[in-house]
C-alpha cells in the first residue's frame, strides 16, 4: 500500500490518498507511517483512542499542520503545498465547537460564506439549503453561544457546508452530544453521501465505525488496521481457525471476567454491558463453559455471534499490546488487493514536491471586517475599555503626574522665638515650598516628629540666632531633610540653600547700603550684584509639569489600549478554536490580519481624539502645532502599535501568555520612553536601547508638535525612527503570522 509519497495521484484519483504521513511534536510522535485511501463517494473512518493521532492526521491534510515526513494528497492536490486550492473545496469540522459564541446561527453562516467567497443570491440561497439539511432555521437569529450541544454541531456542520464542499472531514463530530442528537448527525452524513460528499469522519465510537463505509483503526500513532467493517470481522486475527465467538448473558458478569480468561480453551473474554464476548476453542461448548464458572444453566444464556467490529479492534489492539515490534498494518482496502507490481515505484526520477501555491492574500477581508465590527457592537465592554477607560486615566494620571513639589511638611523647633527667628520661618512658609506642618518645644519632639513621617523636614533655630545677626557674626541654622524621597529631598535641600543664600545676599546689601559700599550698582546707583541672569522660560512659562506629561501620556495610552485589545483578539480566536477554523477557509492571511486590526485602528483614532480634547480642554495644554499633521503620525504610531499586538499574537497561545508578553513591552516604554525619566539621563547601553521603542519616538513628536509647534521638518529624525519602528515590527508580525497551527 505504501507508494512513494512524492508520486503525484493519477487524475483518477481518490479523493484523499495518505502515503507514509508521520508527525512528530518533539519527543511525541502523534502519528507514524500512516498511509490510506479514502474513494470518492465514501464515508470514512477512522477510529481510535484518545491520543492516538487522529486530528493531527485531519490537520495535516487541511494543510495547517505541516508533516514530518510522508505526504497527503486531497482531491489530487498536495495537502501542504497546495493548500489552498484544496481549502475552498473542503469543509472542516472541528473536535472542540469553535464558531462564534456572540454571533447568531445567520451570522455565523453569513461569515463563513463570505470568507469561501459567496455572496448575494448565492449566499442567499446556500443558507438557506444548509438550514433547511440540518433543520436548524427555527434558530436562525438566537446566538450560537446559547444553543445546546447536539444543536452546536448541526450549526458547525451547516457551516462546514455552506461553500458546497466536495469533501467533509469531521473531527469526532459526535462527541459530547446525546444519542438522539449523535443519530440525527449520522443521519444527515448518509444523506450528504448520498448526494456525492466524500468523508472523513474520526470517532471513538464503535457503533459509528460500523456504520462508515470504510474504516481505518489507529492505536498509538500507528494504522493498524484498515478495510470494510464486513472484511474486518472476518480477519483469521480475530477469529482464527479452529475457534468460535459466543455472547455469554451471565448474573454479575464483571465477577467472572478473570475466571473465564483464565480458563483452559477461552482464548479472550471481553465485557459488552452485561454480557461477555468469549473467543473460545472450537472443543469447548457453551454448557461446559457455564459448567466451569459454578454457574446454574438456566441463569445463563449463551448464543453463537459473529465479531462485532469492537471485538476486531479489541482483538487487534490486544495482539499489538502483546507484539512488542511495531504492528504490521492489515490493508484489506481494494487498492491494497491489487498486485503490488502494478503500482509504478519511481527511485531515480521522484518529482520534486510542487511550489507553494498561494491564496488571494485579500481574500475574506470583508467578512472578518464585518465580524469584528459584529463582535465589538456586541461586547460593549470593548468600546468601554477603548473609549471610556483611556479618557479617564487621562484625567486620573494628568491631575495625579505632578512633578512640582509643594507644601513639603516642616517642623520648626524654635529655640529663639523672636522677631528674626520668626521671620526666618515665614521665609520658608512664603517659598510655598514648605508647610508649616508644627511647632516643638524640644530635641525628642522635633526628631520624632520627622521619624514619623508627620513631616519631612525639620528647621532647627538656635537660642542665639537673634544675638549673632545682630553682633554681626555668623549664625547657623539647621535644616534636616528626610531622604527616603530623593525627589523631595533634593528639592528642599537646594531650597533650603537657596534661600539661606538670598536671605545672607538682603542682609548683605542692606549692610552694604548703609556703609556706602557695594559691589556693583544700576543705572539709578542702586546697590546690585554684579553678575545678573536673566532667563526666559519658552512654551510652558508657568512650568506647569502637566503640559509636559499630559502629551506623553496621550501616546502611553494609545499604545496601551490597542497593543491590549489586538493581541487578545487574535489570541481569543487561537484559544477558542476559531482560528483553527479560520486557517482551513481560503481566508487569505493580509485579509484575516487586516480585518481583525482595522476595526481596532478606527476605535483608536477616535480614542486619540477624545484623549487630545482631554488634553487641550481639561487640562489647557492648547496644540501649538499642526494638528493634521500630529494626527497623521498619530496613525503611523497606531499602525505600529497595532503590529505589536499582532506580534503578540504570534507569540503567544493562551490570553494569559499574551498578557505578559504585552506588560512586558509595556513596562519599558512608560519608563524608559522619556515618557517619566529624561532620556538624556540615562545610561548609554539603556540609552541606546530606548531608541528601539516606538512610543520613545511618539513622545517626542507628541511633546514637539503640541507644545513647541515643531513643523515636519523639526520632525525628520522622529519620523524616520518610528517609520523604521513600524516597519520593522509589521514585518517580524506579518511573517510570523502563517495559516498553520506549527
Ligand atoms: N501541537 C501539539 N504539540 C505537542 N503535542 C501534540 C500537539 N498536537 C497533538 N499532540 C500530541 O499528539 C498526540 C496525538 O494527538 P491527537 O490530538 O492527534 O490525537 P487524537 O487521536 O485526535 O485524540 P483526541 O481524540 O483525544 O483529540 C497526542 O499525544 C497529543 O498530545
Amino acid at each position: 500500500m505504501n507508494r512513494p509519497a512524492s508520486e503525484p495521484p493519477a487524475s483518477d484519483a481518490p479523493a484523499i490518498d495518505v502515503r507514509g504521513l508521520t508527525r512528530h511534536f518533539g519527543e511525541v510522535v502523534a502519528v507514524e507511517d500512516v498511509s490510506f485511501q479514502v474513494q470518492r463517494g465514501a464515508i470514512f473512518g477512522l477510529l481510535g483512542p484518545n491520543g492516538s493521532g487522529k486530528s493531527t492526521i485531519i490537520r495535516m491534510l487541511l494543510g495547517i499542520l505541516p508533516p514530518t515526513s510522508g505526504a497527503a494528497y486531497v482531491l489530487g492536490h498536495r495537502s501542504l503545498e497546495e493548500s489552498e486550492l484544496i481549502k475552498p473545496r473542503v469543509g472542516y469540522m472541528s473536535q472542540k465547537f469553535s464558531l462564534y459564541a456572540d454571533l447568531s446561527v445567520r451570522e455565523n453562516l453569513d461569515f463563513y460564506g463570505r470568507v469561501y467567497g459567496l455572496e448575494g443570491e448565492r449566499l442567499a440561497e446556500r443558507r438557506a439549503y444548509v438550514l433547511g439539511l440540518t433543520e436548524i432555521g427555527d434558530y436562525e437569529h438566537q446566538l450560537a453561544g446559547n444553543l445546546s450541544g447536539g444543536w452546536k454541531q448541526r450549526l458547525a456542520l451547516a457551516c462546514s457546508l455552506i461553500h458546497d464542499p466536495e469533501i467533509l472531514m469531521l473531527d469526532e463530530p459526535t462527541a459530547g452530544i446525546d444519542p438522539v442528537a449523535r443519530r440525527h448527525l449520522w443521519d444527515l452524513l448518509f444523506e450528504l453521501s448520498g448526494r456525492g460528499v466524500t468523508q472523513l469522519v474520526t470517532t471513538q465510537y464503535m457503533d459509528e465505525a460500523e456504520r462508515c463505509t470504510d474504516v481505518g483503526y489507529i492505536y498509538l500513532s500507528r494504522m493498524l488496521v484498515l478495510g470494510k467493517p464486513d472484511q474486518l470481522k472476518q480477519l483469521p486475527q480475530v477469529s482464527p481457525e479452529g475457534t468460535k465467538r459466543y455472547e455469554l448473558r451471565i448474573p454479575k458478569a464483571t465477577e467472572h471476567l478473570t475466571g473465564l480468561r483464565g480458563m483452559h480453551g477461552v482464548r479472550d473474554a471481553t465485557l459488552f454491558g452485561e454480557t461477555v464476548h468469549v473467543l473460545v476453542d472450537e472443543s469447548l461448548r457453551p454448557p461446559q463453559l457455564i459448567d466451569r464458572l459454578g454457574l446454574e444453566g438456566n441463569d445463563t444464556r449463551a448464543r453463537e455471534i459473529p465479531p462485532s467490529l469492537e471485538d476486531v479492534f479489541v482483538t487487534l489492539t490486544a495482539n499489538a499490546e502483546r507484539d512488542t515490534t511495531p504492528p504490521e498494518e492489515i490493508d484489506l482496502t481494494e487498492t491494497a488487493a491489487e498486485p503490488a507490481e502494478s503500482e509504478p515505484v519511481l527511485e531515480a526520477e521522484t518529482p520534486p514536491p510542487p511550489k507553494t501555491v498561494k491564496g488571494k492574500t485579500l481574500a475574506g477581508l470583508g467578512a472578518v471586517l464585518v465580524k469584528e465590527l459584529v463582535h465589538i457592537r456586541r461586547q460593549p465592554s470593548t468600546l468601554f475599555f477603548m473609549l471610556v477607560i483611556p479618557v479617564m486615566q487621562t484625567l486620573i494620571f494628568g491631575y495625579a503626574i505632578d512633578t512640582q513639589i509643594e507644601n513639603i511638611p516642616m517642623v520648626v523647633f524654635d529655640m529663639d522665638g523672636r522677631q528674626h527667628a520668626r521671620e526666618l520661618t515665614s521665609s520658608f512658609v512664603n517659598t510655598r515650598r514648605f508647610r508649616l506642618e508644627e511647632h516643638v518645644l524640644d530635641e525628642d519632639s522635633f526628631h520624632r516628629a520627622i521619624t514619623s513621617g508627620r513631616a519631612k523636614v525639620g528647621l532647627r533655630i538656635p537660642p542665639d540666632y537673634s544675638d549673632r545677626l545682630v553682633r554681626g557674626e555668623q549664625a547657623s541654622v539647621q535644616v534636616l531633610i528626610d531622604g527616603s524621597d530623593s525627589q523631595v529631598a533634593t528639592t528642599a535641600q537646594s531650597t533650603a540653600n537657596l534661600l539661606g543664600l538670598s536671605l545672607s545676599i538682603q542682609m548683605a546689601r542692606a549692610k552694604g547700603e548703609s556703609l556706602q559700599v557695594a559691589p556693583a550698582r544700576n543705572e539709578t546707583g542702586e546697590g546690585v550684584l554684579p553678575i545678573d541672569v536673566s532667563t526666559r522660560m519658552l512654551f510652558n512659562p508657568d512650568l506647569d509639569s502637566s503640559h509636559f506629561f499630559v502629551p506623553g501620556l496621550v501616546g502611553i495610552i494609545l499604545q496601551l489600549v490597542t497593543l491590549f485589545l489586538t493581541s487578545f483578539a487574535i489570541v481569543r480566536e487561537r484559544e477558542l478554536g476559531t482560528l483553527e477554523q479560520l486557517f482551513v477557509t481560503p481566508v487569505g492571511r493580509m485579509g484575516l490580519l487586516l480585518g481583525k486590526l482595522l476595526p481596532y485602528a478606527m476605535i483608536g483614532f477616535v480614542e486619540l481624539l477624545l484623549v487630545l480634547t482631554v488634553m487641550v480642554y481639561v487640562f489647557g495644554v492648547p496644540v501649538s502645532g499642526n494638528l493634521a499633521l500630529l494626527l497623521v503620525l498619530a496613525m503611523l504610531f497606531m499602525v505600529c502599535s497595532l503590529g505589536l499586538g499582532l506580534l503578540v499574537s504570534t507569540l503567544s497561545k493562551t490570553q494569559l501568555e499574551a498578557m505578559q508578553f504585552a506588560f512586558i513591552i509595556m513596562l519599558p516604554s512608560v519608563l524608559l520612553s522619556g515618557f517619566m525619566f529624561p532620556r538624556s539621563e540615562m545610561p548609554l547601553p539603556i540609552y541606546l536601547v530606548t531608541f528601539a521603542i516606538p512610543v520613545t519616538y511618539f513622545i517626542e513628536i507628541l511633546r514637539g508638535v503640541v507644545l513647541r509647534g515643531a513643523d515636519l521638518l523639526d520632525l525628520v529624525p522622529w519620523i524616520v525612527g518610528l517609520s523604521i519602528c513600524c516597519i520593522a515590527v509589521l514585518w517580524l508580525s506579518v511573517m510570523r503570522f502563517q495559516k498553520r497551527l506549527a
